[in-house]
């Protein structure tokens, strides 16, 4: 390499560049920048090329070999075609934004070629270690495929993104789903050993295989109390905690389909995915190459989460990805693989749903589920149930099943107790006014200007700074619930009652359930819709399919900023949809768990 003035190579397209290395990447000037020269120009016109590249946005170096690089490009050449010279080459693939927005991303190629092969090699030896130091980009990744998910596009895009991950070098041991709880028994059963082999899972699928790999992990690998729940709640009270509770698997927290009927229910809960009782296949990660596996003795530091080092990533390929697009900003399987390959990372809340009773005359046996982006009871519930006798119309059931739904027009009696947030104020009239039987059936004034959650959330950095502490010392999530708290009782007939940890954007709703809701800031969003003429409901629904409007200022409905909250029905049939999956349960705890995973992800640029 040259000294301080870099080393001249030749760039596709471009012709010869001097290039620079600095501290955080790499500059380029054309050798002759007369105003003539079609170097300059070249630059300038392409739309992808910048004059620079940044080691954080470049996720693989190649080695090429000897072969054509293009000349200078310009329109008189382009229609005339372009003029190869053969040289020895390397590529520096980046990820390229659009200038008018930052997302999606595309991955971008920059062909640099020299007549020296050892010249080209030094470069690329430079820029990998360069790249390598970059962030903690990760090296093995366990990724589960659901061939069938949004009408098979699972399978789809991962054909279309697993060449990203060679290319980037990154191993991968890919698992294709064979049926619902596949991915979940896969991972609950692996051991810490096999686990800490990999950097992370990947889910090709949608928010539902995202589900089952959470509760996979979780299942014995979170260890915390159950979620407070109010004085007068029959099973545990306001300040018990329950520090010696491990959810254990499938043995423990996750009863099999005889467990839920030992306690009279005659429901059996076979159509939930979790609570398959198929055995486990184990997991053959032989063949993965790592350099991770602890080296000596036998003693493998048991997981536990939260941690710092395991991160969860999606690439959307179902029938919502609400995740997806509340967690990037985009439904686009290219970005989510290359902020996967660039090991970007951001915490999210988890809420931890405990069911206490399936049915009001089932046995109390407390079961531990997860749900990423929404837990929801009566016409969120009723709208999966319902979808499941038209799993033949594909993402279409869910239209039809919901219409099908409101029609119906049910509500729902129901108690619900929610943990008063002291630090923002009400967002909804007084539960307890509402409750006393007055239905106001206009919309509300208009609410604060919301603070959205966005790329370096100051409201999520501020209140996930427990994030940064070192492994295993990061504090259980319940104990941010502080001491002595109030407890808040909402009552009567609902339509839904819903509890949003993220905004929940989809393509229906772009706002989400819940626009200002935070990817990591501790908190859920309780939604209690009472019940109300069913075309001021239709009128509330169909606000949220409008950017900038406010569905939570009806009357009818409440808006509760809350850490955790307490459900309880005496409704025989009671379902609950847990990030669109199919959860029956009659009485629930829900807490907030704060940055309980880690995810491939930054934030939706917005
Ligand atoms: N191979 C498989 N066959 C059948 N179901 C599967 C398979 N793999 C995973 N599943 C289950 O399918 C359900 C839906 O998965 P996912 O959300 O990823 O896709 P989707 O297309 O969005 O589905 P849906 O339209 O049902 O919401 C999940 O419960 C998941 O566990």
């Amino acid at each position: 390499m040259q000294g301080d003035g870099g080393e001249v190579l030749f760039l596709g397209g471009v012709g010869e560049v001097t290039v620079t290395l600095g501290h955080d990447g790499l500059s380029f000037q054309p050798l002759h920048p007369e105003p003539s020269s079609s170097c300059w120009t070249s630059i300038i016109l392409q739309p992808k090329l910048e004059s620079q590249i940044k080691f954080a946005d470049v996720y693989a170096v190649e080695l090429l070999g000897e072969g054509p690089v293009c000349g200078p490009w310009n329109p008189r050449i382009a229609i005339q075609g372009k003029t190869n010279n053969e040289m020895h080459r390397f590529a520096v693939h980046v990820v390229a934004r659009s200038r008018k927005q930052p997302s999606p991303w595309v991955p971008c190629e920059y062909l640099f070629g020299h007549k020296d092969p050892e010249i080209c090699k030094i470069w690329v030896e430079i820029l990998s270690a360069c790249t390598n130091s970059e962030n903690d980009r990760p090296k093995n990744l366990l990724v589960f495929v659901h061939p069938l998910c949004g009408k098979g596009r699972g399978r789809k895009n991962w054909e279309v993104v697993a060449p990203l991950f060679v290319r980037a070098k990154i191993n991968t041991k890919v698992i294709t789903t064979e049926r619902a709880g596949h991915a979940y028994e896969t991972l609950a059963s692996l051991s810490d050993k096999e686990l800490k082999k990999f950097d992370g899972v990947v889910a090709v699928g949608g928010d539902g295989l995202f589900n089952e790999i959470l509760n996979g992990l979780l299942s014995s690998r979170h260890k915390t109390s159950y979620p407070p729940t109010p004085e007068g709640f029959g099973y545990v009270g306001s300040n018990e905690t329950h520090q010696g509770y491990r959810n254990d698997g499938l043995s423990n927290s996750m009863p099999t389909s005889d467990a839920v009927n030992v306690g009279g229910s005659d429901k059996s809960d076979d159509h939930e995915p979790l609570l398959s009782t198929a055995q486990s296949p184990g997991l053959d990660i032989s063949s993965l190459n790592s350099n991770t596996e602890p080296s000596s003795g036998d003693q493998v530091p048991s997981v536990s989460f939260p941690n710092d080092w395991f991160r969860l990533g999606i690439i959307p390929s179902g029938s919502t990805d609400a995740i997806v697009l509340s967690t990037t900003g985009e439904r686009d399987p290219v970005t989510s693989a290359l902020l996967i390959i660039l090991g970007r990372r951001m915490s999210l809340d988890i809420a931890q749903v405990v069911r206490w009773k399936s049915s009001p005359s089932a046995e109390i046996l407390p079961t531990v589920r997860y749900a990423a982006s929404f837990a929801g009871y009566g016409f969120y519930g009723e709208v999966i149930r319902e979808s499941e006798n038209f799993r033949w119309m594909g993402p279409a059931r869910y239209d039809f099943s919901g219409t099908m739904v409101f029609l119906k027009h049910r509500s729902y009696e129901a108690k619900v107790a929610f943990l008063e947030n002291r630090n923002t104020d009400s967002l909804t009239t007084s539960a307890e006014n509402v409750a006393s039987g007055v239905k106001l059936l206009q919309p509300r004034q208009k609410r604060p200007r919301k603070t959205i959650c966005q790329t370096n959330c100051s409201i999520c950095k501020e209140t996930s700074t427990s994030g940064q502490n070192s492994k295993d010392e990061i504090p259980e999530s319940s104990q941010t619930i502080c001491e002595n708290p109030k407890w808040v009782w909402s009552k009567g007939r609902f339509l839904s009652v819903g509890a949003a940890v993220i905004s929940c954007r989809n393509e229906r709703a772009p706002d989400g359930l819940v626009a200002e809701a935070h990817l990591s800031d501790g908190f859920l969003h309780l939604l209690l819709i009472r019940d109300c003429p069913l075309p001021l409901y239709l009128w509330h629904l169909t606000q949220f399919t409008k950017k900038g409007s406010d569905p939570l200022t009806f009357k009818f409905v409440e808006h509760h900023k809350t850490k955790a909250f307490t459900f309880i029905s005496s409704h025989d049939e009671s379902v609950w949809n847990l990030d669109g999956e199919l959860f029956q349960a009659s009485e629930v705890s829900v807490q907030a768990c704060r940055g309980l995973v880690n995810l491939f992800a930054s934030g939706p640029e917005v």
